[in-house]
């Protein structure tokens, strides 16, 4: 006997003598992972799709900051009047009032200085101090009124924004087409914007509304100084710039530190993660693996504390430096203050007055300063999901065109080809075919062979990029795509487990969880097997496919398969496309499934197309296409195939002959 390679396959002679081996790889090291208690841990990890925007804020130079501010409180004032009109408005108007009121405070505090530190006996110049402290008393009560009315506008607007960009958001990705979300990248951006996007999003209102708040203040406090002596102005960055400038690096210092520290977290939890992980659990125990994995997240851990103890230590050195140069920065402040007192130049009361301005300005900085770089960093997040939305909207499906058919006579390929995005040679090569209502046609060939890319294509979903789909002589692109994905039952080997009833898992196919045809679902699960699985759980069609729920209950792949095909049949659309879907079902299910939707062909004018590596199970198919490598090579029924002799023939009898020997093994005499 010779095989393909030309050596004897007997067992004996030189081809038997194995050849040296080539070495294609050196010995391995005695340790395979390499202790990397020296390095740096942080910089062995590669950063998260969703992370890129953590410590932005600690990159960017002060001039970038001051420069985005305007827009980003453009863009989130823009956000909040789409949300909610009348909430925006009276946020804004009470967030200047209550300002308005801060400054008005000042300067009655300062008459109340004023008053104390007049010239003449203390009860008189406290008596005369009372009206500007009832004054002060009474304008501090109305600022924490307009501030609680601030509140309870935020509280109303920013559930209504995060609300608006979710719904958005998920409206976007839900219609997105799939050629769209078979991109690795895409789903990397959509799970950021969901993830930080719209968390931020939620944050960004009471931040932008802080930053407001503090800016005002400042600006306020600046205006009371310039009216209590036009000199004093010049003082105010003497003081307030070197509290600023601590302020910026201490801003800094955490947004760095936050980021080093989520990367570091990050890569405790891979370990964390695969010692709670249910899939690695069993694997994890067999190979007694738990003491190294246990091991190495101690030493981790150990690291991380480490990093904690060093970054908290930087921090602290950072707010000493900061009070320090703050402290000069007064003390400076306080003996210009001083000479200008001496020199007459400044009544001791205005003087007094002075000081507490300076400090209210110096404390209002730093909250500019501390907020601005939240805002900052926040509003990047904001932007990349407004940018992430904006994306989707140019990849919407086809919303343009006539409605799809409700029944087909025929649909043609001509020439249709289909390459998938980023990808050189093209997955569906020239196909051409004609399907006509009533036939049921198979798809096979190797793996890869383009198949599921056929049937996709014929389901609308994605548009072919040469030749043409018709729908009895209408080419599909003149049609909305969704109106002819609605026309089109599909069911996949690996359906999805919707955590819904037993019921909803099958109307979701007409797009509705809610409402239900009986007698149709009655069919359609009798047809499919579905029936026994649905009648052995407790609350039958009511009954929650999930363990995710309180008395969910959990289905095993063969019995999900028979939901799936119930799904597709409860459809009732011209065409059905079954891929491979009774690969999980035993023997009897798949051989019901098959006289359910083959032989009976529930709806006479039905295109069935059937997609199968259990050739046994085409073989009653009116037409079989066999692919390879994207191209049809072969069609024709199962008796043309057969005695063409060709690759259907070569696969159909290697099938075949498996339960053949295994029946000849099984009937052999022991
Ligand atoms: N989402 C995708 N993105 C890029 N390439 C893809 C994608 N899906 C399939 N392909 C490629 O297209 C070709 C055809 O794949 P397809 O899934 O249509 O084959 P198939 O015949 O259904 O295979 P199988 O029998 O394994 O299900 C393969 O080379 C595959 O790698």
């Amino acid at each position: 006997m010779t095989g393909t390679d030309g050596r004897d396959s007997t067992g004996s002679g030189a081809a038997d003598i194995p050849r040296p081996r080539e070495e294609l790889l050196e010995l391995p090291p005695a340790a395979p992972a390499p202790a990397t208690d020296g390095d740096d841990i942080v910089d062995g990890m590669k950063e998260a799709y969703w992370a890129v925007y953590d410590g932005a804020a600690a990159k960017a130079s002060v001039g970038q900051i001051l420069r985005r501010l305007p827009v980003i409180l453009q863009q989130i004032g823009r956000l909040a009047w789409q949300a909610d009109r009348g909430a925006t408005v009276r946020l804004a108007v009470l967030q200047m009032a209550a300002a308005a009121m801060t400054a008005f405070g000042l300067v009655a505090t300062v008459g109340v200085a004023q008053h104390l530190f007049a010239a003449g006996p203390t009860p008189e110049r406290v008596r005369a101090a009372v009206p500007q402290l009832i004054l002060v008393v009474g304008l501090l009560s109305l600022r924490a009124l307009l501030e609680y009315g601030v509140s309870v506008a935020q509280a109303r607007l920013t559930p209504k924004i995060r609300t608006a960009l979710e719904t958005e958001l998920l409206e976007l990705t839900a219609h997105v087409r799939l050629d769209v979300v078979d991109d690795a990248d895409w789903h990397d951006e959509a799970y950021r914007a969901r993830d930080r996007g719209l968390f931020y999003s939620r944050q960004i209102v009471g931040q932008a509304v802080g930053l407001a708040a503090a800016l005002l203040g400042l600006v306020g406090t600046a205006g009371v100084i310039t009216v209590l002596h036009p000199l004093l102005i010049l003082l105010l960055p003497l003081s307030v710039v070197p509290v600023g400038v601590a302020a910026v690096r201490a801003a800094r210092a955490r947004f760095y530190s936050f980021r080093r520290w989520n990367a570091l977290q990050r890569r405790i939890q891979l370990f964390s993660w695969l010692l709670f992980d249910r899939d690695a659990a069993a694997e994890l125990r067999s190979n007694t693996a738990q003491r190294a994995l246990l091991d190495e997240h101690l030493r981790l851990t150990r690291h991380v504390a480490a990093e904690d103890t060093r970054l908290d230590l930087r921090s602290a050195r950072l707010s000493l430096l900061g009070r320090t140069t703050g402290g000069l920065g007064t003390t400076v402040t306080y003996i210009v203050l001083g000479a200008m007192l001496m020199h007459g130049w400044l009544p001791l009361g205005v003087g007094a007055g002075a000081v507490l301005a300076i400090q209210n300005s110096r404390s209002a900085l730093v909250r500019v300063v501390d907020v601005a770089h939240l805002v900052y960093e926040h509003a990047l997040w904001v932007d990349d999901l407004l940018a992430f939305q904006a994306r989707c909207r140019t990849m919407l499906p086809r919303r343009t065109g006539v409605e799809a058919p409700t029944s087909v006579k025929e649909i043609r390929l001509d020439n249709v080809s289909y390459t998938y995005p980023g990808k050189e040679s093209p997955a569906l090569d020239q196909v051409s075919m004609t399907l006509r209502a009533g036939q049921t046609v198979a798809f096979v060939g190797v793996n890869g062979s383009g198949k599921s890319t056929a049937s996709r294509v014929l389901a609308g979903l994605y548009d072919v990029s040469d030749g043409a789909i018709r729908w009895d002589g209408v080419d599909v692109t003149a049609m909305n795509s969704e109106s002819l994905q609605s026309r089109v039952a599909m069911v996949l080997q690996d359906p999805v487990h919707f955590p819904f009833s037993a019921l909803a898992n099958i109307t979701v196919s007409r797009g509705t969880l809610t409402e239900a045809d009986p007698h149709r679902a009655l069919a359609a699960v009798r047809a499919s097997g579905a029936e026994t699985v649905i009648a052995a759980l407790r609350d039958r069609w009511s009954a929650v496919l999930s363990k995710r729920f309180k008395d969910g209950e959990e289905l095993s792949e063969g019995q999900w398969a028979k939901v799936a095909v119930a799904r597709g049949l409860y459809k009732d659309a011209p065409v059905l496309l079954l891929d491979e879907p009774t690969a999980s079902m035993d023997p009897r299910a798949e051989h019901a499934v098959y006289q359910a939707v083959l032989r009976g062909n529930r709806c006479g004018d039905q295109i069935t197309v059937l997609i199968s590596h259990r050739l046994a199970s085409v073989v009653e198919c009116d037409t079989i296409y066999v692919f390879e490598r994207g191209r049809i090579i072969e069609s024709g029924s199962h008796q043309d195939l057969m005695e063409l002799g060709g690759e259907y023939a070569e696969m159909f009898t290697l099938q075949a002959s498996g339960y053949g020997s295994a029946t000849a093994r099984g009937t052999e005499p022991a």
